[in-house]
């Protein structure tokens, strides 16, 4: 079957400086792939590579079996949705707007939203909790609230890829619990879904495939059981880091700094 992404010998420089180093996977239909790094490791710049925002040096991405600087940017949007860094906006667009964004890729030449798209994006507000916020300006909501209103627009998008670079930085627990949930069902449902995150913990919850990224190589993937072991993670991020383990059943469900 097509994999969904098919990254294959990706290589992407600053300057004269290797930032990702010959980046190889395939992720399929129902799949999530988190990947795991060090602050400047490339995870960031391997997500715009992935979205066609930075044009690697050497290598492919593939999207559903297309080259993607061979796809117009209309079916690049039918195709991923990307949750940014939660940012703020210059523009005070309401959540509501903000979200309907999401359904542009799918409304004709220039349309106004039908009465489906405005149901989607309702739905959407509602899947992230957010429903409430809808006639609030965008820049006049929390750091945490913006966030999931850029979760809602992702989802409003209803596309078969989404692309989240640290999708619950400014999230508490709760929150981080439910959205992590969301994305569960979003790849039980079939969706392909690309995370960055410095949480390894998430990798766990999400049962996910993990990619660990240090000085822009793919150093290790697997299993978030097999990959993200206390020695690989100690080395990964240079620190002493202690295991969070819940039952004897559960094992390894995290890790945190060891200051002892
Ligand atoms: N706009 C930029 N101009 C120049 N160099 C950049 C720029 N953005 C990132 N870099 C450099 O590219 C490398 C990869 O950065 P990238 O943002 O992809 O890392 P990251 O793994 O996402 O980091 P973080 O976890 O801190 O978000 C780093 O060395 C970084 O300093």
């Amino acid at each position: 079957m097509t994999p969904a992404i098919a990254i294959e010998g990706l290589s992407f420089r600053r300057a004269e400086r290797l930032v990702l180093d010959a980046i190889s996977f395939a992720l399929a239909a129902g799949e999530t792939l988190v990947l795991l790094g060090p602050n400047g490791a490339g995870k960031s710049t391997l997500v715009h590579c992935l979205l066609g925002l930075a044009a690697p040096h050497a290598g492919s991405v593939r999207v559903l079996g297309d080259d993607l600087d061979r796809l117009p940017r209309r079916e690049v949007a039918r195709r991923i949705a990307y949750v940014p860094q939660a940012g703020h906006s210059a523009f005070a667009f309401t959540v509501e707007q903000m979200v309907l964004m999401g359904r542009s890729a799918h409304i004709e030449g220039a349309g106004s939203p039908s009465l489906r798209d405005r149901e989607i994006a309702r739905r959407a507000l509602t899947d992230t909790g957010v429903e409430h916020l809808a006639s609030k300006p965008f820049t006049e909501i929390s750091g945490g609230e913006r966030q999931l209103a850029l979760i809602a627009r992702a989802l409003a998008q209803d596309t078969p890829i989404i692309v989240m670079d640290e999708p619950t930085s400014s999230l508490d627990l709760g929150n981080q619990g439910r959205v992590l949930d969301l994305m569960r069902k979003l790849a039980a449902g079939g969706k392909s879904v690309v995370m960055t995150t410095h949480l390894p913990d998430q990798a766990f919850n999400l049962k996910a495939r993990v990619a660990l990224l240090r000085d822009g190589r793919m150093i290790a993937e697997g299993r978030a059981e097999a990959v993200c072991d206390l020695g690989s993670m100690s080395r990964l991020y240079g620190a002493p880091l202690l295991r969070l383990a819940d039952t004897e059943e559960r094992g390894v469900v995290g890790y945190v700094p060891d200051l002892s």
